[in-house]
């Protein structure tokens, strides 16, 4: 068979753009079906179902498996948590004799599979510098009896470099007990290869010494040119390559806008994230919080450690024992709820392969250095399915800060280049942070969409559902999210026009590469192509360092601490002015200026929300005075259960405000009711308000940071009122309506005194006394 260079899937920018096809992979494939072939495939079958107890092969799992059992090169570009590991896992646990041969890179990354495959009794060893010299020795033997007893062996690329190591190698090669190489997270041949860690670059001579043993090729990460790069280092040819779509539909990714870096808000703010989620879900969840430095991973898990949550720092800076402690607790299923730690606190030493299925939250207290990074971290998240969670923090003081590491690694890297004489580093670096930069900052295009096509995905935008069914802030509040980003200053990104994707000849979607040459003809595989749509330019932003406004306010937090004096409701009175107006602060707020409600001005901190006509709609048959027609707090609201089909999203959502407006009202007619709550506040909750009050002394928009907590908390409750007593007890759009209407009239008694009374005397005072309870519930958690 000729062979096909990489360069017949791309063309001279080495870019590529995938299609996909699901076609006759049986009637191209080069597979003899014979008979000792098919009952390996059936023995891979077997396996996936006793041993790794899947009921089926996922994604492209079959073809994939099936080519490494028929010996070719394979090279899989999957998304994160697709089950990249069991197309080689397999197939080695079903070889009856010999090894493959797997290089890994990172140590944790070995431990993590090497102890899973252990669990599910796969004969498996790895090789490190941490290994026992006991087990060293006895690995070792092994391989010097050219038929090792175990079927996989993890290895660092440094030691396949290893001349003793090779040796030993070759006396299982000349005894056929090499089954196969495999490059799991191959993208670092092209992102460390270079320099960092050059033995990367090495693995392609395995191909000289061992010609005919297959090879597979893994990555999550990878643009064209990285493919390209992977390929052509690896010495691969008439390999197969699989290409699986980007997208991680469950992943709900957001971005957080912050004008500067305050530290201690966004700590608060991620601290009553996770509280919230906490609370909303009746559960521990299982995060991570990436931060780029030691330091601030220290004071971010201190910081949660403080307020009651179970966190832990990890990064290099701590002992091996205590790494190995915190992912073994972090993997506990069921977490601090059953001795283990919900939240890990981490530098992207935590990064690659970790596999917890149910981790329902990623954060990025500041931006990471590419986008291969940001990719590789969020898919960390939901691995098991379920919707989560990715939130980005991003603010242009990070984004400089970040730039300047790395062009200054950059350079770094250039001069050692210089001083030994060797081909300089790629400027992927510098590119890969300008798209992450422009990823943040576009507030036009679907998240998925930008993810996708930054990996030469080519997607036509009309077809944004299929990637995003509202699974990101772009798609899911558009004018919201634009108007968060106003935080960000002046203006920084200038227009310029990119090409949206390359010019293609490869397309996806099929089970084989589908190869065009330069005519456009297709060499291998089926013979149409899903996407033919014509190269699109699209405008994006180009990154240009500039002077930008100073900070105004960071987004507040909603610690219920803040309940505490100045005690004011944040909302606005219906007969202002929409453009501008100002709540007035009570007799209490001695420190406080009053605040500004501003609609539009440059830079405001408090954006304003559209008239909610969406209210009227729910509202018809209800007394007109029972839900007052005022502007809301921009507030984000996360429905529980939101993928029910049971009640559409949009009657939930606009409930959930009806309630709140409801909430608002009452307490607006009666500020005394804020007293209340005050006696509800625990001790960490002070600790929460001297906290704000060394912001409130520094922060000249300081009253937002007071006010804004009652608004969150109120949204809690409406949020929860909706789900446990109307969501859980309906099961139309009209019943719930019906409940709806009543929950709004009850929630009107909320300005009597009875429903806040332990005894509340008539029944009538029920649910307005559930309200009570659930307002005092929250008030409680900071
Ligand atoms: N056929 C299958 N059916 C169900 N679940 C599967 C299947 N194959 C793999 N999984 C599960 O998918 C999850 C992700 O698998 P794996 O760690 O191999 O992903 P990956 O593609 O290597 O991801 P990453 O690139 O992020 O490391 C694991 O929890 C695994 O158990």
């Amino acid at each position: 068979m000729p062979s096909k260079s990489t360069e017949d899937f791309f063309d001279a920018t080495g870019d590529v753009d995938i299609g996909l096809s699901d076609t006759n992979w049986s009637a191209t494939s080069p597979i003899s079906v014979n008979t000792e072939l098919r009952i390996r495939i059936k023995d891979c079958h077997r396996i996936l179902t006793t041993t790794f107890g899947h009921s089926d092969y996922k994604g492209k799992q079959k073809g994939i498996i099936e080519a490494a059992v028929a010996g070719r090169d394979v090279f899989v570009l999957a998304p994160t948590g697709m089950g990249k590991s069991l197309c080689f896992q397999i197939p080695a646990a079903a070889d009856k004799s010999g090894m493959t041969l797997v290089i890994s890179p990172l140590l944790a990354l070995m431990e993590n599979q090497t102890d899973g495959l252990r669990r599910k009794g796969v004969p498996v060893a790895s090789l490190s510098s941490e290994t026992p010299a006991n087990e060293k020795q006895e690995i070792h033997r092994a391989l010097m009896s050219g038929q090792p007893d175990f079927r996989l062996l993890y290895i660092t690329p440094e030691r396949l470099a290893s001349p003793e190591f090779v040796k030993l190698l070759r006396i299982v090669y000349r005894a056929r007990g090499l089954n196969r190489l495999v490059i799991d997270e191959a993208h670092c041949i092209s992102e460390w290869g270079h320099d960092f860690r050059i033995d990367y670059r090495r693995i392609g001579m395995f191909r000289e010494k061992f010609p005919d043993v297959p090879v597979m090729a893994l990555t999550a990460t990878a643009t064209s040119s990285v493919l390209n790069d992977i390929i052509r280092s690896l010495r691969m040819s008439d390999h197969d390559l699989f290409i699986h779509p980007f997208n991680r539909s469950n992943l709900f990714y957001e971005v957080r806008y912050a004008s500067s870096s305050d530290e201690l808000t966004k700590m608060a703010e991620i601290c009553d994230y996770i509280c919230g989620l906490h609370r909303k879900r009746g559960k521990v969840s299982c995060g991570i919080i990436y931060c780029r430095t030691k330091n601030t991973c220290n004071s971010m898990s201190g910081y949660l450690r403080c307020k009651g949550l179970s966190a832990r720092p990890y990064h290099r800076g701590v002992t091996p024992g205590t790494l190995a402690k915190t992912l073994k607790e972090w993997s506990t299923p069921g977490g601090s709820e059953n001795g283990g730690i919900d939240v890990v606190v981490a530098t992207i030493a935590f990064g690659l392969g970790i596999d917890n299925g149910d981790v329902r939250y990623i954060i990025h207290y500041d931006i990471p250095k590419s986008f291969e990074g940001y990719y590789q971290e969020t898919g960390r998240a939901g691995r098991n399915g379920a919707p989560s969670k990715c939130i980005l923090y991003y603010s242009r003081d990070d984004l400089s800060q970040v730039q300047r590491w790395v062009a200054d690694s950059l350079r770094d890297r250039v001069q050692t280049a210089e001083d030994f004489q060797c081909s300089g580093p790629s400027q992927r670096s510098v590119s890969s942070l300008e798209k992450l930069a422009l990823y943040a900052e576009n507030t036009d295009i679907c998240r998925h969409i930008s993810i996708c096509r930054y990996f030469g995905e080519d997607i036509d935008e009309r077809d944004v559902k299929g990637y995003c069914d509202m699974m990101c802030d772009v798609c899911k509040y558009p004018d919201k999210t634009r108007k968060r980003k106003e935080k960000l200053g002046g203006p920084l990104l200038e227009s310029r026009t990119i090409q949206s994707r390359p010019p293609t000849n490869v397309m996806m979607n099929g089970t084989r590469s589908n190869v065009l040459n330069e005519n456009g003809k297709r060499t291998i595989g089926s013979t149409t192509s899903i996407n033919p749509q014509p190269v699109s330019s699209i405008t994006v932003k180009k990154l240009k360092i500039t002077e930008y406004s100073k900070p105004l306010v960071t987004k507040p937090h909603n610690s219920a601490a803040s309940l505490l004096k100045p005690f004011k409701a944040p909302f606005l009175k219906r007969e202002k002015s929409t453009t501008e107006i100002v709540a007035a602060s009570s007799s209490t707020d001695m420190e406080t200026p009053p605040l500004r409600w501003s609609e539009s001005k440059s830079g405001s901190s408090v954006s304003r929300l559209e008239p909610d006509s969406a209210e009227e709609r729910i509202n018809d048959g209800i007394a007109s005075s029972a839900v007052p027609n005022f502007m809301l707090p921009d507030i984000d609201i996360e429905l529980e259960e939101p993928s029910s089909g049971k009640v559409p999203f949009t009657m939930r959502h606009d409930a959930v405000n009806s309630i709140r407006r409801t909430i608002h009202r009452m307490f607006m007619e009666r500020e005394e009711l804020w007293d209340r709550l005050k006696n509800t506040l625990n001790v960490s909750a002070r600790y929460v308000i001297l906290s704000l009050h060394s912001i409130w002394s520094t922060n000249p928009n300081r009253l937002w940071v007071f006010r804004s907590p009652s608004a969150h908390l109120i949204a809690s409750t409406a949020t929860e009122i909706e789900f446990v007593s109307i969501f859980c007890f309906s099961s139309t759009p009209e019943g719930y309506q019906e409940r709806l209407k009543k929950k709004i009239v009850a929630l009107g008694l909320l300005k009597n005194e009875q429903p806040w009374k332990d005894d509340i005397g008539q029944e009538s005072y029920e649910d307005a006394h559930e309200a009570v309870e659930i307002l005092r519930r929250l008030s409680r958690c900071t």
